[in-house]
This record gives C-alpha cells, sequence and structure tokens, in this order.
C-alpha cells in the first residue's frame, strides 16, 4: 500500500502569531514554485496554540494545500480544567493533526503512555488524526534497549485502538538523543526503530493497520541529511522541530526526493 509522505514542522514554543503568519506565507510561495513537484508530500505545520486562528485565517483565505496542527490536547471535553485546550476546540480550528506524546512534554509534564493513549483516543474522537511520539534517551540507546522500550510505548500509546483506526494513524520515532543536538540517528538507526514499530503493529493489529500506519523520523533533521533517512523502507516522512522554522530548510525537506545525502557518516 502507498503512503503518503508526511513533512511535520514542530514549532514547539516558537513564533508568535504575527510571526507565524510570515512563515506559512513564505511556505506556501516555496510550494508554489513550479520547478519542485511539492505535490508528491503532505505538508503540514504545527504551531503553538495561540497561532491556530492565524493560521487558520491564511489557510483557508488562500486556499493553501498546507494542513496544521496542534502540538497537545487535553484528555477532558470541556469544562472546569483551567488552562486546557479541547479536541473539539483545535477541530473547530480546522486542525487536521495533533502530536500526542512528545518527549518533551513526557520528560517536563510526566505524562505517561496511559496519558498519551487517553490524548490519542481524544484527538481521533475529535475527527483529527493524533501523531503519537515515541523514542528512547540516551541512556536507553547506550544499554541497547531502544528497541524494546520504544515498542513498549508504541504498545502503551496505541492502546484501544481498531485496526482500522490505526492504519491511519502516524506515530513518530523520535530518539531523545537526536533532538535538537544536532546528532541525528544514522539512516540505519531510524530504519531498526520504525521496522520494528511497523512489526510490531502487524503483530498486534494485523496487515491493513502495519501497512497503513506512517511512520516518521524526528531529530536533527535537515534538508542535508533528510534524503538519505527518507530513502529507508518503513520511514514515511519526519517530524521536524529547529529546521521547521527555516523556510529554505523546511522547503528543502519537503521536496527530500531531490536532496543528496550530505550528511557524511552522521554520528
Ligand atoms: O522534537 C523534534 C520534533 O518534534 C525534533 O526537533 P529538532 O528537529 O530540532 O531536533
Amino acid at each position: 500500500m502507498a503512503r503518503t509522505p508526511l513533512m511535520a514542522g514542530n514549532w514547539k514554543a516558537n513564533l508568535n502569531h504575527q510571526e507565524a503568519v510570515v512563515l506559512v506565507q513564505k511556505l506556501a510561495w516555496t510550494l508554489a514554485d513550479k520547478r519542485h513537484d511539492y505535490g508528491k508530500v503532505e505538508v503540514v505545520v504545527v504551531p503553538p496554540f495561540t497561532d491556530l486562528r492565524s493560521v487558520q485565517t491564511l489557510v483557508d483565505g488562500d486556499r493553501l494545500s498546507i494542513r496544521y496542527g496542534a502540538q497537545d490536547v487535553s484528555v477532558h471535553d470541556g469544562g472546569a480544567y483551567t488552562g486546557e485546550i479541547t479536541a473539539g476546540m483545535l477541530s473547530k480550528l480546522g486542525c487536521s493533526y495533533v502530536v500526542v506524546g512528545h518527549s518533551e512534554r513526557r520528560m517536563y509534564h510526566n505524562e505517561s503512555d496511559e496519558l498519551v493513549n487517553a490524548k490519542a483516543h481524544q484527538a481521533l474522537h475529535g475527527g483529527m488524526t493524533p501523531i503519537v511520539c515515541v523514542g528512547e534517551g540516551l541512556d536507553t540507546r547506550q544499554a541497547g534497549e531502544h528497541v524494546p522500550f520504544t515498542l513498549s510505548q508504541v504498545d502503551g500509546s496505541l492502546d484501544g485502538f481498531t485496526a482500522e483506526q490505526v492504519a491511519g494513524l502516524v506515530v513518530a520515532y523520535e530518539p531523545v538523543w537526536a533532538i535538537g543536538t544536532g546528532e541525528v540517528a544514522t539512516p540505519d538507526d531510524a530504519q531498526e526503530v520504525c521496522s520494528a514499530i511497523r512489526e510490531r503493529v502487524r503483530e498486534v493489529h494485523g496487515d491493513g493497520a502495519a501497512d497503513g500506519l506512517r511512520i516518521l523520523y524526528g531529530g536533527s533533521v535537515k534538508a542535508a541529511n533528510v534524503g538519505g533517512i527518507m530513502e529507508k523502507a518503513d520511514v514515511d516522512g519526519c517530524l521536524v522541530g529547529g529546521a521547521s522554522l527555516q523556510v529554505d530548510e523546511f522547503g528543502g525537506i519537503c521536496r527530500y526526493y531531490s536532496m543528496p545525502d550530505l550528511s557524511g557518516s552522521a554520528r
């Protein structure tokens, strides 16, 4: 089954709503460049909550093909939960995706697989696609435990979804040691874990789920290293942090099929 490649830019806590409009406009101009076939890839931006309304207005008004999503969602449907943003609010803003379980939330907000799973269900019930993040820290990698560790996060985070639902989900493998460090995993490192994730999903949910599920790699992805990563069979796209704030870099990542791998021996 052909899976549409997905390039998602996680802006994290960067850019106010005015800066967001400028970046999305520049990105739209880049994607309109007819010298490249950007139609091969689904392009998604994931701005802070406070930018979403402005991004929605721009995307709707200019009929852009760029999709957008949120960086988190509440497990609650609404009510007396100060500071929470619900799935209903996000879908009303036109979000297509919701990132759940990013390692920065697991680390700084003590998010467990159980909570991540509940958020993924909320996103899906709200009509949005969860991008479920998993990945090991440096100690786990050095101990050689990265595959079982990540698979246990996958098991916990995907609990309770039907095979049909899993087929439409996105999982992002982001080794924590490669995030924001410039330490990109080698294409083989990415493939090792991404293929293990797909095989686990095949065992638990069957062929349809495994073949439909899109698995992204994230961690220091740049235009210079995306080509090698995207050549791997089980990598269906990238979740990009820092480089998604620079339109030239992100534009380069979105035309990954034409980017030579300039990363050398990576790590
Ligand atoms: O955390 C990430 C995306 O969610 C990756 O961040 P960097 O691309 O800045 O390493």
